[in-house]
């Protein structure tokens, strides 16, 4: 992405958030240079005034006048800092906000994608460590400060001769060539230590996380966990040492060149104060002038040039953010019509292959749900039993063929409508650190207590809930909310469960809803499943066979294809796959109990 384009998404976004921090910018960069100014112009009204012996009521009125205006100068910069401050930390918050918005609104296929994810650590790095945008906000008032300054200053400086203004130039110049090359070290070898740094986080964030402390004690892992982190810390370290070492003899050459142009400035100005060889003779006052002016242009031009490129740098470091924010987003992607009450759900001849990836995940497969139906999808590990969930919920979209619901394409129907439709518990769901009410309810409105607590009993974790002090408002995180509780895994998964309930989705998946359940828990779900669901239309996935036993049809998935969509009586009287894993756990249990 080029940094024009970067450029737009930065406008673009300052302009949704924050406008005004535009005008507070323009308004600050004024105040400041004209703080400048008159700081410079102070001494030679001051010494001219002495010099021409003016008298004393004059000089004191003159130093009113100066004093007034330093002080309202010096009042409005502050109160002009203070609120562009203000504005800076709601800049902060209001891109997170964004940023956050925006990862729950990609496409999810994005999500699973590693380039998306680094593209997404870089943006975060960028936005949140980095502060690209309150980064690019300061270099914005350092620019323009600098050269409201330069314009006034130059206008001082040609007053006395040009030639002078340019070798001044000059100077200045060659001393940012170096300040630029401090720039472009400093971006590479922070570009070279990000992948460092990550690999650092990852490994810190194993050795903090508790769940896994497990492993790590039964497997001595701790010492190889130190070491790497060590290692990685050296890594980085190396980097950072030859980058101080750069910058350090880069630094001393701009020193060399500072006290030359001030050399060069007393010189010139000696020369015209005690002899008119390049000019008329100038007074002490405006030799005060000169020299100020002199030393204030290097500050200023140096400023204005070094905010400039951190400008430019730090559109570079917004680049990853932009092209996050860049990405489509789900609901650009869907049609308008609203969906009408299940029917029917139709795999068309559908194939599939994740991005990136060359196996065919699904290879030509076509089945249909009726309204009302009980479907479990049965195959081995890997077989893509999940993946047609994913397909379902348009997290993908297939490569070939077409899911239809009731004879429409999926991709027709409006997002959130269709979303709507649908109540998942995934294999890997998540509950969210809120009161259980709020994680039950998910954002539906009107769901009365009673209706929660109907389905908190079918799901068999009422009692868990009513032992609680604070019952459905009992937070669900103990690292964020002390009073909260952490239920078990089981507990967790019986939760999840209940929440599908209470969407009331007219298509139920459940992939794996009972994994963490216990055998008895396990059966009650199984048993209840059909109450549960309530005559909605559901497809179920499980590794244990016998969940099988109570839906209508079983989706036999094998190597991509579909081997069979039967019911379990008709499919145990053949020889496949279902019927050997049906037996197979069957008489594993029957040899336990034996
Ligand atoms: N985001 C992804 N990118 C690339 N490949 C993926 C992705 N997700 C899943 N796969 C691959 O797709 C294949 C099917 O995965 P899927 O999760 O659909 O299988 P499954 O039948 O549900 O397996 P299991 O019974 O183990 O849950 C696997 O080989 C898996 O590695």
């Amino acid at each position: 992405m080029k940094n024009r384009q970067v450029l737009k998404v930065f406008n673009k976004t300052i302009k949704e958030i924050m406008p005004s921090i535009y005008l507070w910018l323009f308004i600050g960069a004024i105040a400041s240079a004209l703080n400048t100014l008159l700081t410079i112009m102070i001494p030679k009204l001051l010494i001219d005034a002495v010099m021409k012996k003016v008298t004393i009521s004059y000089l004191l009125k003159m130093l009113l006048v100066i004093g007034v205006s330093k002080y309202v100068l010096l009042e409005t910069n502050k109160w002009i800092v203070i609120k562009q401050n203000n504005q800076k930390g709601i800049l902060n918050q209001r891109t997170m906000k964004r940023f956050a918005k925006k990862i729950t609104a990609i496409d999810y296929s994005y999500l699973e994608d590693p380039d998306i994810l680094d593209l997404k650590e870089r943006a975060t790095f960028a936005v949140q460590s980095y502060g690209a945008l309150e980064v690019i906000v300061n270099s914005m008032i350092k620019f323009l400060t600098a050269v409201f300054t330069l314009v006034g200053i130059s206008g001082i400086i040609i007053q006395f001769n040009y030639l002078f203004l340019l070798i001044i130039f000059v100077l200045s110049a060659l001393s940012l060539v170096f300040s630029y090359r401090i720039v472009i070290e400093t971006q590479k070898s922070t570009q070279l230590v990000i992948p460092i740094n990550r690999k650092y986080n990852y490994y810190v964030g194993q050795c903090l996380n508790g769940s896994q402390q497990n492993d790590f004690r039964i497997y001595n892992m701790s010492d190889m966990m130190v070491d790497k982190i060590a290692d990685l810390n050296m890594e980085s370290m190396r980097w950072f040492d030859k980058l101080y070492i750069k910058i350090a003899n880069i630094l001393s050459i701009q020193s060399l060149l500072n006290h030359l142009t001030q050399f060069v400035t007393f010189t010139y100005g000696a020369i015209r104060v005690l002899s008119t060889q390049f000019g008329t003779k100038i007074t002490i006052g405006e030799f005060t002038l000169l020299v100020g002016a002199s030393q204030q242009f290097s500050t200023a031009f140096m400023f204005a040039v070094e905010s400039y490129f951190k400008f430019i740098e730090s559109l570079n470091y917004l680049e990853p953010f932009a092209q996050f924010m860049a990405l489509p987003e789900s609901e650009e992607k869907h049609g308008e019509i609203v969906p009408e009450s299940f029917e029917t759900l139709e795999f068309h001849n559908i194939s599939f292959s994740y991005p990136k990836s060359e196996k065919k995940i699904l290879n030509n497969i076509s089945f249909s749900i009726h309204k009302g139906e009980k479907i479990s999808i049965v195959g081995l590990n890997n077989a893509g039993k999940s993946t047609i969930v994913k397909l379902i919920c348009r997290f993908y979209r297939p490569d070939e063929g077409e899911i239809l619901y009731n004879g429409r394409n999926i991709e027709e129907y409006d997002y959130d409508e269709y979303m709507k439709i649908l109540a998942v518990v995934f294999q890997d769901y998540k509950l969210f650190p809120f009161t259980i009410r709020e994680n039950i309810v998910a954002g539906r409105t009107n769901v009365s207590d009673e209706e929660i607590w109907q389905v908190l009993e079918e799901t068999n974790i009422k009692a868990a809930i009513c032992e609680l002090p604070k019952g459905l408002d009992t937070y669900l995180d103990k690292h964020i909310h002390e009073d909260g509780t952490d239920f078990s895994g089981g507990q967790r998964q019986k939760l999840a469960i209940a929440r599908s309930v209470v969407k009331q989705g007219e298509l139920v998946i459940l992939d794996e809803p009972t994994a963490a359940l216990d055998p008895l828990a396990e059966s009650e779900i199984y048993e209840d499943f059909h109450r549960l669901v309530r005559g909605r239309t559901a497809i179920f996935i499980s590794h244990r066979m016998s969940s099988s036993v109570f839906c209508d049809k079983i989706l036999l998935l094998q190597d991509g294809e579909i081997k069979a969509f039967d019911s379990h009586t008709n499919l145990m009287k053949q020889n496949n796959l279902y019927s050997e894993l049906f037996t197979t756990q069957a008489k594993n249990y029957q040899l336990q109990i034996i």
